[in-house]
């Protein structure tokens, strides 16, 4: 099982890494959430710029990506753009998705970058990011249900085989019965297919469990909510830190 590391996060080892999402609509409001979000100890930083008012100005994507970059150094920062498809705030056009994960790309100030399986655009996207040594989470979201036990697994596949370095997936669960497919299928994938790291969540209240429960079934990070949760059902994160902090000391 490979391990992706950045600087000293080490994903795929140990307990399960903390990421926290960066919600700000402005620049300014985003180094303030910053300074707050540096307090709880994160272990990776992800900005979810389709919240940005200014998302559709690539300079000032770059600008504010460089200012954040300046201010959670020596934090890892994940890119995110989620696409309305996805769940994400702003529709955009699939050319202006590439542009923009391609120009951030080649930045410098991004070491994980979200790129979608389900983008159309997703090989260029993934070798102009390869070639700029940005670790690439690949990500698929369902917000109405939870698919299959083997759809769930061959979307992770698939990831895998397209380079992503970390397969990701977030599905919705209807009944309990739904977490168990997705962790079923995060077991199965950890086990059987994976050689690399994954993260998998069932969302809202009901996939609470999926949340906490990584370092059992194979999924390598979770995400909790600092200023702001991104989706349903994130645990704030230092509450977070702490329930994965109990089981992984008594799990040993
Ligand atoms: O992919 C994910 C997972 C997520 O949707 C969640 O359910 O925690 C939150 C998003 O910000 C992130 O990009």
């Amino acid at each position: 099982m490979q391990v992706v590391s950045i600087r000293d996060v080490h994903i795929g080892e140990g307990i399960p890494k903390i990421i926290v999402p960066l919600m700000g609509k402005k620049e300014e409001n985003l180094l303030l959430e910053i300074r707050e979000i540096l307090q709880t100890e994160p272990d990776i930083i992800e900005w979810r710029v389709d919240v940005l008012e200014e998302v559709e100005n690539i300079a000032a994507v770059k600008q504010t990506l460089s200012a954040i970059r300046k201010e959670l150094y020596p934090i890892p920062l994940l890119f995110t753009f989620r696409s309305h498809r996805e769940g994400g705030n702003k529709i955009i056009t699939d050319a202006y998705y590439k542009q923009l994960l391609e120009e951030v790309s080649q930045t410098n100030d991004v070491d994980l970058l979200d790129v979608e399986l389900f983008s159309p655009h997703v090989n260029e996207i993934v070798e102009t990011a390869k070639n700029n040594h940005v670790t690439i989470v690949m990500s698929n979201h369902d917000f109405e249900k939870t698919p299959a036990k083997e759809e769930i697994v061959w979307r992770l596949r698939k990831m895998q085989e397209l380079g992503a370095h970390i397969p990701k997936i977030a599905v919705m669960p209807k009944t309990p019965e739904d977490v168990l497919t997705l962790l079923d299928a995060t077991y199965t994938m950890h086990t059987l297919h994976a050689d690399r790291p994954i993260i998998t969540m069932s969302m809202a209240s009901t996939g609470l469990i999926s949340r906490i429960a990584g370092e059992t079934f194979g999924s390598a990070a979770t995400f909790g909510s600092g200023k702001e949760a991104s989706a349903p059902g994130q645990i704030p994160v230092n509450e977070l830190r702490n329930v994965l902090g109990i089981l992984h000391k008594n799990m040993r």
